[in-house]
């Protein structure tokens, strides 16, 4: 594992990051309908990524094509480098995934059921069941039956079977389904935990973009089956600082002037009594500062700040399916 990571150090000591899976320019068509319009993107090694989108966007579509349980119209996937369309066997078995609930007899325990799922696989050993246990915290309940379990822990224990054979891309279609917030907490934990300890990439396909926020190191928004934009987590927390800011002041052309001057980029509204600018909230005192320098007098200030699901419904124009 440790060798694997650093692999992709170059003599310029830079990390290359190791893609697990590829989507390359992926269409589907079902009849005249195009329901994944020529989407393309990475997940590394390592990385828990989120697929976002609102419900009808096409997340589920773009995952039954990466399992191939439905044909790519246009395109390809590729799972360690190899083909989903013509080496799906050898592509596949890397991956582990929970499209819907997870399969579980109610009636066994945490344990016996794992032993169930190991017997799916060769050469599961007894070691590796214990890991995946520890992994995914079960080690207290796991010989209790799993009608007992509270839903998150069934998730867990889900995750512990798909995690038995060592995959090195973990698949959770919308996993916060139905937990609380101290659920989806701990199911946050225990996937960055298997992201950094087994340099596992997880996907993760959610409509809600605050559970993403806890989650993910990027996300990739999905609208209307068309991938929008992809972000680091931080960054889009980083925009989520920015604000819509109004200066009342006494003198509006000397301060719209004085805003420009400082913001190039960015265009500076004028009101009757005010100017107002787009801004990352740190930037305000700044912006003080240089109006005090110029003797401009700020007489109000009124701040609206962006939430981040503000930037969700920009992103996707809206929760509206067609
Ligand atoms: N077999 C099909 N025939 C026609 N249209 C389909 C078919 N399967 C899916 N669609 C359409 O494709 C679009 C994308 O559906 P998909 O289930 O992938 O969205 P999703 O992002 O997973 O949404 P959700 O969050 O609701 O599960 C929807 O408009 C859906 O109606």
């Amino acid at each position: 594992m440790f060798e694997d990571k650093f692999q992709g150090l170059t003599g310029s000591n830079t990390i290359v990051t190791k893609p697990v899976v590829q989507f390359k320019n992926i269409t589907k068509r079902i009849g005249d309908k195009t329901i994944i319009d020529n989407i393309t993107f990475d997940i590394n090694e390592g990385e828990v990524f989120g697929f976002l989108g609102p419900n009808g966007a096409g997340k589920t579509t773009t995952i039954r094509m990466l399992f191939g349980l439905i044909s790519i119209t246009e395109g390809e996937i590729l799972i360690n480098g190899r083909n989903v369309k013509d080496d799906f066997e050898t592509a596949i078995s890397k991956v582990g995934g929970i499209i819907e609930n997870p399969e579980l007899y109610k009636y066994l325990s945490g344990y016996e059921n794992l032993k169930q799922a190991a017997n799916m696989y060769e050469n599961i050993t007894k070691v590796r069941i214990d890991e995946v246990i520890e992994l995914m915290g079960l080690d207290k309940r796991v010989h209790d039956k799993v009608g007992t379990y509270s839903l998150g822990m069934r998730q867990r224990l889900g995750l512990a079977q798909a995690l038995l054979h060592r995959p090195t891309l973990i698949v959770l279609d919308e996993p916060t389904n139905g937990l609380d917030p101290a659920g989806i907490h701990e199911l946050r934990g225990y996937l960055r935990n298997l992201a950094e300890k087994e340099n596992i990439a997880v996907l993760i396909s959610s409509h809600q973009l605050n559970e993403m926020e806890l989650m993910c190191d990027r996300v990739g928004v999905i609208q209307k089956g068309k991938l929008v934009t992809i972000q680091k987590m931080s960054d889009l927390l980083k925009q989520e600082k920015a604000a819509r800011v109004t200066f009342t002041v006494d003198n509006v052309s000397k301060a719209k002037l004085c805003l420009e001057n400082m913001f190039r980029d960015q265009e500076t509204i004028i009101h009757e009594n005010s100017v107002e600018i787009f801004i990352n909230s740190d930037q305000f005192s700044e912006i003080i500062n240089q109006f005090v320098q110029e003797k401009i007098k700020v007489l109000a200030t009124e701040t609206a700040t962006k939430t981040l699901e503000d930037k969700f419904l920009e992103l996707t124009g809206g929760n509206d399916i067609e």
